[in-house]
Formats: C-alpha cells, sequence, structure tokens
C-alpha cells in the first residue's frame, strides 16, 4: 500500500515528506504527539504552500485556498470553486438520532438549519441579548475585582464568563461559573464527550469492520457515558427551556428557533440537537485533543473554550509585547468617560481595538488546526489546480498564519497590519490568509456575537484593572503543544485594580 501511495497515487505528484506521503499513520503520530504546529509549518516553509501530508490529504497554506475550499460556491461543472462538503469521517452522530448544523452531512440539510438559526445572530438579536452579556461582564469584573492583587487563572475567568452566558442564551439558564470561579460539571464532561468522537472520528478511518472492532476494543464505557451524560443533560436543560416557549424580550437562541419554525423548520429532536452543539460550537467547536494527551481530566489539560481561548491569547501577547498594552490601555481609558458608555456599538468603532484581536487570531488561532473537507466528484479546484475527487483538503490555521509568504515578521504580535492603511512595512500582508471564524456557508455563524463579546470582556478588564503576568506563565503560549486544540495551561495574572495607580 505504501509503494502504491508513493508511486502510483494519483496525488503522487505533490510534495511532502516520503513517510508522510507513505501512511496516514505517520501525520496521525504527529498530532497524538501535539507535534503538529510546528511540524507541518516547518513542511509548509520547505515544499511550499500546498504539502501532502497524508497519503489522501492536502494541507494548504494560501489565502486563495481559504475561498476555494471553505467559500460561497462560484462557477459550474469542474471550474467551479468553494464550498467543498465535509468528509464523512468528520461527522458525528447525536445519541438520539438527529442531526445539528455542524454535523448535518448534506448540503440541502445544512441550509435549511443554517437559515433557521441565522436569525438569533442578526443584528436585532444581537443588541437584544447586549444587556444579559452586560450583565455577566458586571459579575466577571466583581469577581476580578474580589481577587485583585492575588495570582488568578485569567483564561478560567474567562472561560466561565463565556460558558455561563451560553447557557443563559442556548438553555435560559447560566452554569454558575461566575458565582462559584469554577467550570459546572457538565462543561468539564464535554471533554470526555469530545474524545469520544475524537476516537469515533479516527476509528472510521479504517475499513469495517476493523472500525466497529477497534471501537469496542478503544472506546471504553466510561467515554461512550461520558458523551450520552453530556448529550442528556443538553437535551434535558434543552426540554425544560422549550416548555417555557417564546420569550422575546430575553432574545435567547430558543425563543428565536421558535418563532422562525416553520413548515419546513426543525423538529424538536433536531432542536435538542442544536441547543447542545451551540454551546460545544460557541465553546468548544467541533474540535477535539487526541487521546495519548490526557492523565487528568481537570480545567488545565481540558479542551481550550474557544472564546476563553482567544481572549487569553490576546492578553498573553499584549503582556509580551507592552507597547501594544499600553496603546489599547490608553484608548479604551480616553475614549470612555464612564463604565456605562462601554457598550458593542461604541466597541465597535475602536479600530485599534479591532486590530488586536484580529492580530490575537493570527498569532493564537482559537482553531489551530485545519477543518477537513473533501472533493468533490469530478475533483475540485483549488489554487487553480485540479485535485481528484475524494482527495481530503483543509487550510491549516497556524500554517497558513505564521508563514512568510502571508506575513511580513510572521511571529511578531503587530496589531498595526491590520489598520487601514497599514503602515508601509506591512502593507503586502495577506491579511485573507487568516481566517480564525473560517468562511463560507459553513463559517462560524456566531461570529458577530463572539466579536462583540470579547470587546467587551476585553475593554471592561482593561478599563478596570492593570495586568501582571505572573512568573509561572512566561512562555505560556511558547511551551505549548497543539493537538487539534491548543494543549492550554493557566494563564495565571496579577490584577491591580486601576484607581490604585492612577491619579484620576
Ligand atoms: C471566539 C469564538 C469563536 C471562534 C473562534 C469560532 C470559530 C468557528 C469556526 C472556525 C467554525 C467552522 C467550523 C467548521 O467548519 O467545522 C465555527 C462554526 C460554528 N460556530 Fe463558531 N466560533 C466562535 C464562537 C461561536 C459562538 C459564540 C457561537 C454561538 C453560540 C458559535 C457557533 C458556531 C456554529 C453553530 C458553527 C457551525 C456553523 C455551520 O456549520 O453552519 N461560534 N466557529
Amino acid at each position: 500500500r505504501a509503494i502504491y501511495n508513493v508511486y502510483l497515487h494519483p496525488l503522487r505528484e505533490y510534495p511532502g515528506p516520503l513517510l508522510c506521503r507513505a501512511t496516514f499513520l505517520t501525520w496521525m503520530l504527529i498530532q497524538c504527539r501535539g507535534e503538529s504546529t510546528n511540524f507541518i509549518h516547518a513542511q509548509h516553509k520547505r515544499y511550499g504552500p500546498v504539502v501532502r501530508i497524508e497519503p489522501n490529504l492536502l494541507s494548504y497554506s494560501d489565502g486563495q485556498a481559504w475561498r476555494d475550499i471553505y467559500g460561497h460556491k462560484t462557477g459550474a461543472n469542474s471550474t467551479a470553486v468553494g464550498n467543498l462538503p465535509k468528509p464523512p469521517y468528520a461527522v458525528r452522530t447525536n445519541p438520539n438520532g438527529f442531526s445539528d448544523i455542524i454535523n448535518v452531512p448534506t448540503e440541502h440539510g445544512h441550509r435549511r438549519m443554517r437559515k433557521l438559526m441565522t436569525h438569533m445572530f442578526s443584528a436585532a438579536a444581537l443588541a437584544g441579548q447586549e444587556p444579559l452579556i452586560r450583565g455577566y461582564v458586571d459579575k466577571l469584573v466583581a469577581m476580578l475585582q474580589a481577587r485583585s492583587g492575588e495570582p488568578l487563572d485569567i483564561g478560567l475567568c474567562f472561560a466561565c464568563t463565556t460558558f455561563d452566558v451560553l447557557g443563559a442564551l442556548a438553555f435560559g439558564k447560566d452554569f454558575g461559573g461566575l458565582d462559584t470561579g469554577e467550570l459546572h460539571p457538565w462543561v468539564t464532561n464535554i471533554f470526555g464527550s469530545i474524545k469520544q468522537s475524537y476516537l469515533q472520528r479516527i476509528l472510521n478511518r479504517f475499513p469495517w469492520p476493523l472500525n466497529r472492532i477497534a471501537y469496542r476494543i478503544v472506546v471504553d464505557n466510561e467515554l461512550s457515558q461520558a458523551r450520552k451524560d453530556e448529550f442528556n443533560f443538553a437535551t434535558d436543560r434543552a426540554r425544560e427551556r422549550l416548555e417555557r416557549g417564546i420569550t422575546m424580550e430575553k432574545h435567547d437562541f430558543m425563543s428565536y428557533m421558535l418563532k422562525y419554525n416553520d413548515v419546513k423548520g426543525m423538529s424538536e429532536g433536531e432542536i435538542m440537537s442544536n441547543s447542545s452543539i451551540l454551546i460545544i460550537a460557541g465553546g468548544e467547536t467541533s474540535t477535539y485533543k487526541p487521546l495519548l494527551s490526557h492523565p487528568g481530566e481537570t480545567w488545565e489539560n481540558s479542551p481550550c473554550k474557544l472564546g476563553a481561548v482567544y481572549l487569553s491569547g490576546i492578553i498573553y501577547h499584549m503582556l509580551c509585547k507592552p507597547s501594544v498594552m499600553e496603546k489599547l490601555v490608553d484608548i479604551i481609558r480616553s475614549t470612555f468617560k464612564s463604565e456605562d458608555e462601554i457598550t458593542f456599538n461604541s466597541l465597535s468603532e475602536i479600530e485599534y481595538l479591532s486590530a488586536v484581536i484580529q492580530e490575537g487570531g493570527r498569532t493564537y488561532a482559537p482553531v489551530p488546526s485545519g477543518l477537513p473537507r473533501v472533493a468533490t466528484r469530478g475533483g475540485s479546484m483549488i489554487l487553480n489546480k485540479h485535485v481528484p475527487e475524494g482527495t481530503v483538503v483543509y487550510v491549516h490555521a497556524m500554517a497558513a498564519n505564521l508563514s512568510p509568504a502571508n506575513f511580513v515578521d510572521p511571529h511578531d504580535f503587530v496589531p498595526e497590519r491590520w489598520l487601514k492603511p497599514p503602515p508601509a512595512e506591512y502593507a503586502d500582508d495577506n491579511l485573507h490568509a487568516t481566517q480564525a471564524f473560517s468562511l463560507g456557508p459553513r463559517g462560524c455563524i456566531g461570529r458577530n456575537l463572539a466579536m462583540a463579546e470579547m470587546r467587551l470582556i476585553l475593554a471592561r478588564v482593561l478599563w478596570n484593572f492593570d495586568i501582571q503576568l505572573c512568573a509561572e506563565s512566561k512562555g505560556w503560549k511558547e511551551s505549548q503543544k497543539t493537538y487539534n486544540v491548543w494543549d492550554k495551561t493557566p494563564l495565571m495574572v496579577t490584577l491591580t485594580p486601576r484607581a490604585l495607580h492612577s491619579s484620576d
């Protein structure tokens, strides 16, 4: 088989390391060891914008590949590009048998669900959700005030906030994270559930009946139970919320799902599946972490919480580059006269704040790996080249983000490159090469909500506190391994209330 893969396979012309071209086990092992980011970055540097990283998998690092793989479909037949489907092994099934927006296998089925769910993320919905989100950010600030002066894991504080917001929006009930300073057991249980999905996906790559036998051997009852428990908890909460019907004053997800549920709408089973996935997608997305990396299932090594991970990366980069921190703090504290003025709208006008967030998504992509798609019947065009039918393809986020072909000084945290116009030395940066939320028909539906929430959290924290990095978190990012998500450790900081320092 290895000889066929290297010398006869339809992808034999594509460059890549010999062992990767010969067997998919090479890349799988590299991922399981947490070395994927450094490895793939080096391969793209050596071979260029497309690397054959498995016999049947092409990894891209070029900006145009984002549009060709994930963008909206353009052109017809053999020249069509965009909206490639997910490979079957990357789609998981729900215990109740009903699909959700991330895992719905057909294009038609996805379009139907996406249309029904668009309303809950509209500008009007976001404006209606703002008071609820502000309430949770008030609680975050109060919690940080109470703990100022002592070392704390700011990533955990962010995660408590984003999960409480999502719990309130999806189930009409938060997880109590900001009351206890801890993540709810259901949230940590998602880890077991995601690990089960990961194993299911890996094992689905072996032919039947090997996949079934291996699944029985490798996936223990505890993991299968974790998946069932996670799903049952979510559906119980969703059912409780469903019984209360439409309550538009809250602008929560269920109200929108029910209000726009016409005859072609979602069945109760689909509503249940989607309520659960909205928290996992908003908090965790559809990524997962391999089996070799979990001696204990604690917060420290549980999978990353996306919004929280994104914010942690930004804070860390700013602490390592004080000139950026000082500039942003100065802008936030001089733009507003009082904390009440800090709103979704007023923050969306601060260009430098958006630039800091975009640069954070580039240097520490919340989903650092690739989202697999598959070339369709007759093959697909990617980077103006025909890719044979059935080939799995993706843009590897960190390979694209750190490529010197896309960005000048790719390892530096430079928000200025996102300004319009940017400084002359960054004018040729290929900004489209970074897509923290992906793009196209399956791009993040919660992007505007996530951006508004992140702006608000960042601004309110910087308005209220000066932040110092604790010694044990020096090199926090550099020491992390990457699986399909970052193997994130606590980001320990000390906060000092601003009033203690400033003369005003
Ligand atoms: C910083 C925070 C976030 C990041 C970085 C992020 C990133 C992403 C990415 C990369 C995808 C594409 C996944 C794929 O192709 O398989 C995605 C999809 C999705 N995201 Fe987010 N996301 C974030 C927050 C949220 C929030 C707050 C929600 C809503 C509660 C949300 C809901 C979804 C959903 C439902 C999808 C699937 C969309 C579809 O298939 O049509 N995300 N997200």
